[in-house]
């Protein structure tokens, strides 16, 4: 994997097959390395739409924090190149796609399996914190499921060292935690906060603050207008988590070791993750 670090990659390198999905900055395709088969995602991006959304710091952030992180459930970042008009991100293929599509054909999860990727995370972001970085961008869009089922958290483009704490806005309102809405400062207990947002999403289908009016959305976070709706049935204990994430004081919010010794996931979340 050394060589791969230091190589300079070029698009013929590579045989790229069907296109995986469509972003906002350009297409991801399946490809594959000629020299060792090895299956990867090329996402394609083009430096004219970069340049125009003024992104290319944030894509350089991401490059430099994915080349430190190792984790089985963080999407590997394998390495970039670029020709005149795009930048080309190598990335781990995620043989089962995106994490949303199945929340979508489901409707919601089982509690064990709503468990086993909440606990899976909670991995994930303790190694990020661990090397102070913070993901900010924690949704089902960008989740993505592995060969053997396994959760991948991708897409690093807004997450940042905590000694730079940025202010910006990004997507939508849905999973920010208060202190971003109120755009105040904010530490890694917002990746608590939208983890708590996620396992709501993953056990009723919507995430509890949604609303029509964005107005209204913005509302609900910052009072924390946390309810529960009859249907589907969800156990207390499950509910209890929540409660326990979804804290206005971030300091306040359930840490995340505290978070893989909860009953709730001590009983359902299968240990392999
Ligand atoms: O292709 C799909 O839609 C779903 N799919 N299915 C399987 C699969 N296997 C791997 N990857 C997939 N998708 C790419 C996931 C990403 C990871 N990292 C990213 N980083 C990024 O986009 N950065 C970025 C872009 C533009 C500007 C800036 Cl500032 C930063 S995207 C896969």
């Amino acid at each position: 994997q050394k060589e791969a670090a230091q190589k300079r990659w070029t698009i013929s390198d590579f045989d790229v097959g069907k296109p995986l999905g469509r972003g906002k900055f350009g297409h991801v395709y399946i490809a594959r390395e000629k020299r060792s088969n090895h299956i990867v995602a090329l996402k394609v991006l083009f430096k004219s739409q970069l340049q125009q959304s003024q992104v290319e710091h944030q894509l350089r952030r991401e490059v430099e924090i994915q080349s430190h992180l190792r984790h089985p459930n963080i999407l590997r970042l394998y390495g970039y190149f670029y020709d005149q008009k795009r930048v080309y991100l190598i990335l781990e293929y995620a043989a089962r796609g995106e994490l949303y599509k199945e929340l979508q054909k489901c409707k919601y999860f089982s509690e064990r399996r709503a468990a086993t990727y909440v606990a899976s995370l909670a991995r994930a972001l303790i190694y990020c914190h661990g090397k102070h970085v913070i993901h900010r961008d924690i949704k089902p869009e960008n989740l993505l499921i592995g060969a053997q089922g396994e959760l991948k958290i991708a897409d690093f483009g807004w997450s940042v060292h905590t000694f730079n704490r940025r202010r910006t806005m990004c997507g939508t309102l849905d999973y920010l935690p208060p202190e971003m809405v109120e755009s105040a400062e904010h530490d890694a207990s917002v990746d608590i906060w939208s983890l708590g947002i996620l396992c709501y999403e993953f056990l009723y289908g919507v995430p509890p603050f949604e609303a029509k009016e964005h107005s209204d959305t913005y509302r609900r976070i910052v009072q924390v207008d946390l309810k529960f709706p009859p249907k589907p049935i969800v156990s207390s204990s499950a509910k209890d988590l929540i409660s326990q994430m979804l804290v206005k004081e971030s300091t306040q919010r359930l840490a995340l070791h505290k978070l893989l010794e909860h009953p709730w996931i001590v009983q359902n979340a299968d240990p392999s993750g």
